[in-house]
């Protein structure tokens, strides 16, 4: 007689880091049921950091980046539906494009984000945003028939590619609309210090544009601000956050806000359907409240607590999200999130990307970020992720 907490087959939306690893993680914690992999892209499930980086730079080509060999979802008896989109499910089974419908016990949604595209540059060629390899390949073609690139939005993604188009040498411009890059993930003093290293590379970043018009004349795409202020270049690319690809758990009723809503199990509100990775909203351990995580640690964390709490194993995620950045040949790494008014301890040198910092809430360290320095980071990271949950 079958456990009947046990599932007897699982379908993975999502062949992002985070369905990927529940999928792995499924067999490695012993289940043998059936698992269903599904994802929308034709490849096999692939690491998306390098596309900002070696990919546009040329030094990976699409193989390396593979999460696991082609054999492993084989040998673990995972069938791997690439090119394949789920459009609806139920309570019983999910529908796919082409109007197959497949059962399950348990459902993992792990359908990630999405880029948020500016409404007046969609269509015009040569205007780019970056989320999958093909993405990637697209923008690498267009930069390699190009000698200008204008990036729109300073944050980890957009500062990424802007330092991999000099590394190509482009010419690099970068326009925010906050006062100062990487406003939702760095305190001011290390945001200034890493515009003083694009600086130094010849990349102005220029903040607090509010982008009016983005049109195409001839080879040039020319970007207009409310002010007057006027930027052009050959390639586009706008990199202005992500939003979380939630229309299948809005379409089945589950609740959404900004994120699928999830408890500590990673489990929604709809029975035996769960969600994991950059599309949850789950219960911060930290600061309180709820977050979702755009981080590939945090991805692939979530996406393997999750999975063990499919199988009815009583495993909260309370992992503190940590993530890096690579830029002109420098590793930024960050742990938490800087509170408005952070007391910020910096030892070190900032400008030198040789420090540690740590961002302080009533005395409490909640934050921390380190450059040159991995092993202090690692110290760091096992102190704030100890933090006992906020009451
Ligand atoms: C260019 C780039 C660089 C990055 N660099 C870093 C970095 O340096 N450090 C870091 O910590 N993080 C980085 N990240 C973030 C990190 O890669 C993500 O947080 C992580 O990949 C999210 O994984 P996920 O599995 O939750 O979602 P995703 O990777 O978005 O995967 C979701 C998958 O689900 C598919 N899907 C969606 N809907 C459906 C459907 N209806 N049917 C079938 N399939 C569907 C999507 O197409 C996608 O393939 C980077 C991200 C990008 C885009």
């Amino acid at each position: 007689m079958p456990d009947p907490g046990v599932p007897r087959s699982v379908v993975v939306v999502g062949t992002g880091v985070a369905g990927a690893t529940a999928a792995l993680t499924l067999r490695t914690e012993g289940y043998d049921g059936r698992i269903t992999l599904i994802g929308d892209e034709p490849h096999q499930p692939y690491r998306r950091p390098p596309l900002s980086k070696d990919v546009l730079t040329g030094g990976s080509a699409p193989e390396r980046i593979r999460l696991r060999p082609p054999a492993a979802w084989r040998d673990q008896d995972i069938e791997l539906l690439t090119g394949t989109s789920v459009t609806g499910f139920d309570a019983s089974h999910v529908t796919l494009a082409d109007g197959s419908r497949l059962g399950y016990d348990r459902l993992l949604l792990a359908t990630g984000g999405r880029p948020r595209v500016l409404p007046h540059a969609a269509g015009i060629a040569g205007v780019h945003t970056l989320r999958t390899l093909d993405d990637a390949q697209a923008l690498r073609a267009d930069l390699e028939a190009a000698e200008s690139l204008l990036v729109i939005g300073a944050g980890l993604v957009g500062l990424e590619v802007a330092a991999s188009a000099h590394a190509l040498g482009r010419e690099v411009t970068v326009l925010e609309a906050a006062d100062r890059p990487l406003e939702r993930v760095l305190p001011t003093v290390l945001a200034d210090a890493v515009t003083r290293l694009h600086g130094s590379r010849g990349i102005a970043i220029h903040t607090g544009v509010r982008l009016n018009a983005l049109t195409r004349k001839g080879d040039t795409l020319v970007a207009e601000a409310a002010d007057g202020g006027r930027w052009s270049a050959q390639v586009v690319l706008v990199a202005i956050g992500n939003e979380p690809q939630t229309r299948l758990a809005e379409e089945a009723g589950l609740q959404v806000s900004d994120g699928i809503v999830v408890d500590a199990s990673g489990a929604t509100s709809a029975p035996d359907v769960f969600a994991a990775g950059d599309v949850a909203r789950y219960p911060d351990p930290l600061h309180g409240g709820s977050h979702r995580g755009e981080h590939w640690n945090h991805a692939q964390r979530h996406g393997a607590a999750v999975a063990r709490a499919m199988l009815g194993h009583d495993a909260p995620y309370t992992e503190v999200p940590w993530c890096w950045t690579d830029q002109h040949q420098i590793t930024l790494q960050m742990i938490g999130r800087p509170p408005e008014s952070a007391d910020l301890l910096v030892d070190g040198d900032p400008d030198g990307f040789d420090f540690t910092a740590v961002a302080h809430r009533d005395g409490t360290p909640v934050a921390a970020f380190a450059a040159g320095r991995p092993g202090d980071f690692r110290r760091l990271r096992e102190g704030i992720g100890r933090l006992p949950a906020p009451s």
